[in-house]
């Protein structure tokens, strides 16, 4: 208990798919507290598997908004109950799953401004919330909507956002929400979330008339003015001072996506590679300019309003891998990883497409598997099945990444983080399919240290201190996985089995490219 007391420090928050997750980091730049709330586990009334309700049409994914606020509610109380000593903390920030939204009830703003500290946060909020289920990323029910909006704006993007006509007094992205939540205010919402949105102008940081006229009306309003992700959003509310002991002068710094945080927390370069493991899989770099192309998103960047960053999601990640590991390995990561470790580089040409629900990038679903012949077979053994998972996972990751325009040169890294990037087997296929090699950070829970680190940049507000200065004494990545010498060669022919692969998947399932 000791250990927390009487360090100054900023707190990092992110609210992502299965869990709320914290870390204090202290004027060094030390991680000092780490704390989660894993929904799944500790909130069970909510019933969520993987932290989302997946409904009957297999095409809506939500998770309950009260959730999340009982999530944070729980953390307060365990970091209270550790002798966690808020009056120290200068300024916090955090970070939430991107695409989501909370549909906030005329009238919150009120509930928000005179919360009772006698009370925890999800007993005061019951009644806030037009829709108790947040739509989520894995949310693909939209489809329709999204055709409509593509055709009124005549671009050729897949855009996705809600319509409909009922009374939100405000839309807030899981991110901003979360702010509210701290701000006692609805929260602005910053531009590099709001560039998740598809209604985002993102060279003017503005919104884009067009889109919000297609999606519905009133929708500026109910938005708000979208800010710098830099901008201090204000003051911790009264209710965390007086239930807590936060300092009254905690500042608030704008939440952001949970992408954005983690290129944050890896103090990426140009140049570099993130790869984060999550429930979600993602890969991500920073841009100089933005290079809009029909796969992945552009993002402004969130630690320089002058730059960008360029991400892909796959929906195949965290929770496909745990299938198969269920499946076939006893649900153990280490036997798992045995079957890594039992199996050669490149599979002795046996390549698989593991998609059980429909993937983002490219949009194939159901797992489809090819001997070293490119014949289709309906399985394989438990150990080639494992490493085709792996493999094929990793390979899609860089033949997408070099459809962004991206190539590996030879003083390029990756960095990895996830709750799988834990697994030095997994990071070593990594290193192997992308001849490159992998490092990690002390803590996988990177959107929580860029939170935290947005934070202390968000006290330097208006000097104009560069993001890459506040953070200059931050722990270094450590080398996690090397590639194994011959692997360019073995990785070569594969990828590009692997490209027609999915190409000849794509064809046989839409029909050929137009
Ligand atoms: N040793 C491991 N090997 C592989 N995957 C792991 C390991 N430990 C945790 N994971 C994966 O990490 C996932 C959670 O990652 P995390 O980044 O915490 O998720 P999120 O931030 O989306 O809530 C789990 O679903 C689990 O499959
Ligand atoms: O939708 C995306 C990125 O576009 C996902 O990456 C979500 O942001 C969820 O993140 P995790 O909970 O998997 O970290």
């Amino acid at each position: 208990m000791a250990e927390h007391t009487g360090r100054r420090c900023c707190l990092g928050w992110d609210f992502s798919t299965q869990q709320v997750k914290v870390v204090a980091v202290d004027a060094e730049l030390n991680v000092f507290y780490e704390d989660s709330v894993h929904f799944d586990r500790d909130l069970l009334e909510f019933g969520t598997q993987g932290g989302v309700h997946v409904h009957e049409d297999g095409l809506t994914v939500t998770s309950p908004v009260l959730m999340w606020v009982q999530a944070l509610d729980i953390i307060l109380e365990k970091m209270k109950a550790s002798g966690f000593d808020f009056s120290q903390v200068l300024a916090l920030s955090g970070a939430g799953q991107q695409h989501g939204s909370v549909y906030w009830k005329s009238g919150a703003s009120q509930v928000l401004a005179s919360l009772s500290p006698d009370l925890l946060l999800h007993e005061q909020l019951q009644a806030c919330f037009s829709i108790s289920d947040c739509p989520v990323w894995m949310d693909s029910s939209t489809t329709a909507q999204c055709r409509q909006l593509e055709a009124t704006v005549g671009g050729a993007q897949a855009l996705s956002c809600l319509t409909g006509s009922r009374a939100y007094e405000r839309i807030s992205l899981v991110s901003s929400f979360a702010a509210s939540l701290f701000l006692g205010s609805h929260s602005p919402i910053d531009y590099s979330d709001g560039s998740g949105m598809n209604l985002l102008r993102i060279q003017d940081k503005i919104w884009s008339q067009a889109c919000l006229g297609a999606c519905a009306p009133h929708l500026e309003e109910k938005l708000g003015l979208p800010v710098p992700s830099c901008s201090v959003v204000g003051a911790i509310s009264s209710y965390f001072v007086q239930r807590y002991g936060f300092p009254p002068g905690c500042k608030v710094v704008a939440f952001t996506g949970d992408n954005p945080a983690s290129l944050a927390g890896m103090r990426l370069e140009e140049g570099d590679i993130a790869v984060s493991l999550g429930t979600s899989d993602t890969l991500f770099l920073w841009l100089q300019e933005p290079t809009p192309t029909l796969e992945g998103h552009i993002f402004c960047n969130p630690v320089d309003p002058q730059h960008y960053m360029a991400l892909l999601c796959f929906k195949n990640g965290s929770l496909m891998r745990e299938k198969i590991r269920d499946e076939l390995a006893s649900s153990s990561w280490s036997e798992f990883s045995k079957a890594l470790q039992s199996t050669e580089m490149g599979n002795s040409g046996n390549l698989g497409f593991y998609f059980d629900v429909m993937e983002i990038t490219p949009e194939i679903i159901g797992r489809h598997r090819f001997s070293a012949e490119n014949h289709e077979v309906s399985a394989f053994p438990w150990d080639v099945e494992i490493r085709a998972l792996i493999e094929g996972q990793f390979m899609a990751k860089k033949i997408h990444a070099e459809g962004l325009g991206y190539r590996v040169m030879p003083k390029t890294k990756i960095l990895a983080t996830g709750g799988a990037s834990h697994n030095r087997d997994i990071l070593q296929v990594l290193a192997d399919v992308f001849g490159t090699p992998v490092y990690v950070t002390d803590t996988a829970n990177s959107a929580c240290v860029g939170s935290a680190y947005r934070a202390f940049h968000g006290l330097a507000a208006g000097t104009d201190v560069p993001f890459s200065e506040v953070v200059k004494l931050a722990p270094n990545p450590r080398l996690a996985a090397a590639p194994t010498p011959g692997a360019s060669q073995v990785y070569e022919a594969l990828l590009q089995r692997y490209a027609m692969l999915e190409q000849r998947i794509l064809t046989q399932t839409r029909g050929p490219p137009e």
